[in-house]
């Protein structure tokens, strides 16, 4: 049986972060009274980041300290440069809730344990998601051409279909050094959500409702194995039949 994709259209992007916020509480909640910790995949981007930041102010019933958390991908550019989803996320939501330290994977930046050997740092992700990874949770942006984490159209990381973390080398969004996971653990989430504000959008999320090629359109490739929801606003929905 196929699991379901939920379309809900917000008429304004903070509604859209507001229930997606509650249904984040939600869900970790549930996946910690099923399995006592909860494991999700942040992303950067507007959306997302607006998302830890509602959380911030109120995060209910979850109990931090049973959160793993992990990302999407990350830029590969020194620890302290403001692109860093990972500080954003520090930034927006970790330094106000009691989380536990050893339970936050960030992936190496440029100038952290392995230096500015990429290779050596997207190793030491994927030796933390690999094969049997399943997050409760994986959380996404996506651009205009239909990206998601680190996954453009037309790349070898879109196309990777055995291993778990990746290098990019080559981004065509800058900056060009990225780590990001992949479809083999994505599509291994129990939920996979979409977080997609704005009309430039619009084309990409019509053509993941179509069924495209996700070497075309990466958004269009992701789905979790019990529900995939798309929050999207007016704008970004407006291509939907
Ligand atoms: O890695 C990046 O270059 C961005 O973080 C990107 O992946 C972002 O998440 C999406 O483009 C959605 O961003 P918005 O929600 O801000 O449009």
């Amino acid at each position: 049986m196929t699991a379901p994709v939920e379309h809900l259209i917000f008429e304004s992007s903070a509604d859209l972060v507001a229930t997606a916020a509650a249904r984040f509480i939600a869900a970790v909640t549930a996946a910690q009274d099923a399995r006592g910790v909860a494991a999700v995949a942040l992303t950067g981007g507007s959306n997302g980041i607006a998302l830890l930041r509602a959380l911030a102010a109120d995060s209910g019933t979850i109990d931090w300290s049973r959160v793993e958390l992990y990302w999407g991908d990350d830029r590969f550019v020194p620890a302290d440069d403001p692109e860093r989803n990972c500080l954003q996320a520090r930034e927006a939501l970790l330094d106000h809730v009691p989380v536990d330290p050893a339970r936050v994977h960030v992936m190496a930046a440029s100038d952290g344990d392995f230096g500015d050997d990429i290779d050596a740092a997207t190793a030491d992700y994927a030796r933390l998601v690999g094969p049997d990874t399943v997050f409760d949770l994986h959380l996404l942006g996506m651009g205009g051409e239909g990206h998601i984490n680190s996954l453009f159209p037309h790349t070898d990381a879109t196309a990777e279909d055995d291993r778990t973390v990746v290098a990019v080398t080559d981004s065509p969004k800058p900056p060009p050094r990225r780590i990001t996971l992949t479809f083999p653990v994505v599509n291994a989430s129990r939920e996979v959500w979409f977080l997609v504000s704005g009309a430039e959008k619009a084309e990409a999320v019509a053509a993941a409702a179509q069924g495209a090629s996700r070497h075309d359109w990466p958004c269009a490739g992701a789905h979790g194995t019990e529900n995939t929801v798309w929050f999207l606003d007016q704008a970004a929905a407006s291509q939907l039949s």
